[in-house]
C-alpha cells in the first residue's frame, strides 16, 4: 500500500513475519490490507540464526516495516527480531513498529532476590534501540503501569485481551448469574473488563506465589460462587498452577461449571493434559502465542492500534 498525501508519495508499509508465526502475521497484513513477507531463517550447527529478507524493488522502498512477533520462548528470537531490525533500517525503513502480541520478560519487573536484574527494563531498552513503536497485548503491567515505563520515549499501545474474551463468551453463550473469577488483584482490570460488557460480577483473589510451580489462590470465602457458573481468566497461563489452584477455590466455594481463559497460552502438551485430571476443559486463548487453544483472533484489534500509532 502506497499513502498518497498531498502531492508526496509515500513509500510502502509492509509486515514482516516468521515462519513460527506467519500466518498471524498474515492476517495482520490482511486486516491492514498491506503486503505480508515471512523472514527466512536459518540454523547454522552452532545454534547461530540468520535472518533473511527481502530487498525492496528500487521503486518500491519501504518506509514503515511492521514486524510481527510473539516472545513467547524468547532468547533466540530477541536476537533474530535485532537482526531482522538491522536489515531493514540498512535497507532504508524510517519507521519500525515490532507488534509483540506477547512480551517477553515482562514479569520480571522487580528485583525480587538480591542479585538479579529488572529483566523487564533491561529488555525494553535493547528493543527500544531497533523498533520506534510497540504494540503488545495484556502485557503484565503488575508493578509497571504502563508501557511507556518498559519503552521510554517510544510511543506503544498496550491492548487488553479483554474484548475478544467477552466476545466469545457472548457468541458460545454465557448463563446469567456467571461469576468471572481473577487470580489476583492484577488480574482485576482484565475481570472487570470481561465481566462489565456482559452485565456479570467479577470477583478477584489473592496469589501466593513460592517458586516457579508453587502457587495458592485464595478465593474471598464470600465470593457470591455457590451453585453458579464461573469463568476464570488472566493474562498468561505457562505453568498452569495458578489456574489449576484458582479452580480449586473455585470449586470449595461450590461452583457449579468452570470455564478457563488465558490470553496467552504458553504452555505444552504436559500441562494441558493436566486440564482434564484437574477436571477442567482445556483454556481458551487468543491467537497471539500460537497454541492449539487458540480461538480468539487478535489482528482485527492489532490492526486498529497499528493505524492509532501511526495515524492512518
Ligand atoms: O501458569 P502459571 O505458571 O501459574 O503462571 C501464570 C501466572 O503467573 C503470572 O503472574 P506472576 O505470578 O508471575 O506474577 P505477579 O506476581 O506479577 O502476579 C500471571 O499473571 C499468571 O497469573
Amino acid at each position: 500500500m502506497a499513502r498518497n498525501t498531498g502531492n508526496r508519495t509515500d513509500g510502502h508499509t509492509v509486515v514482516y513475519g516468521f515462519p513460527d508465526s506467519a500466518d498471524a502475521a498474515r492476517r495482520l497484513a490482511q486486516a491492514l490490507e498491506i503486503p505480508c513477507h515471512v523472514a527466512d531463517l536459518h540454523r547454522f550447527p552452532d545454534g547461530e540464526s540468520l535472518v533473511r529478507l527481502p530487498e525492496p524493488a528500487p521503486n518500491e522502498p519501504v518506509e514503515r516495516a511492521i514486524v510481527y512477533r510473539s516472545l513467547d520462548r524468547p532468547n533466540d528470537k530477541l536476537v533474530e527480531l535485532t537482526l531482522a531490525a538491522s536489515v531493514l533500517r540498512r535497507q532504508g525503513v524510517a519507521d519500525l513498529c515490532l507488534v509483540a502480541p506477547y512480551m517477553a520478560y515482562m514479569r520480571q519487573d522487580a528485583i525480587f532476590r538480591p542479585g538479579e536484574p529488572v529483566s523487564q527494563a533491561v529488555v525494553g531498552e535493547w528493543l527500544g534501540r531497533c523498533f520506534d513503536r510497540f504494540v503488545c497485548v495484556e502485557p503484565h503491567l503488575h508493578r509497571t503501569h504502563t508501557l511507556d515505563e518498559v519503552f521510554v520515549g517510544r510511543p506503544s499501545v498496550a491492548l487488553s485481551g479483554a474484548a475478544p474474551i467477552a466476545a466469545h463468551l457472548r457468541a458460545t453463550g454465557v448463563a446469567p448469574g456467571t461469576i468471572v473469577v481473577g487470580p489476583d488483584e492484577e488480574s482485576a482490570p482484565l475481570v472487570e473488563a470481561v465481566a462489565g460488557p456482559l452485565g456479570l460480577t467479577g470477583i478477584v483473589g489473592r496469589k501466593e506465589r513460592r517458586g516457579d510451580r508453587d502457587v495458592t489462590v485464595a478465593l474471598p470465602p464470600d465470593a457470591p460462587i455457590h451453585g453458579r457458573p464461573v469463568v476464570i481468566v488472566d493474562d498468561v497461563i505457562s505453568s498452569g498452577e495458578t489456574i489449576f489452584s484458582c479452580a480449586r477455590a473455585a470449586r470449595m466455594l461450590g461452583a457449579d461449571t468452570l470455564r478457563v481463559y488465558g490470553v496467552h497460552a504458553l504452555y505444552g502438551e504436559t500441562v494441558a493434559g493436566r486440564f482434564a485430571a484437574e477436571g477442567l476443559d482445556r483454556p481458551l486463548s487468543c491467537d497471539g502465542v500460537p497454541h492449539p487453544s487458540n480461538v480468539m483472533p487478535l489482528n482485527g484489534l492489532i490492526a486498529d492500534a497499528v493505524r492509532s500509532l501511526w495515524a492512518y
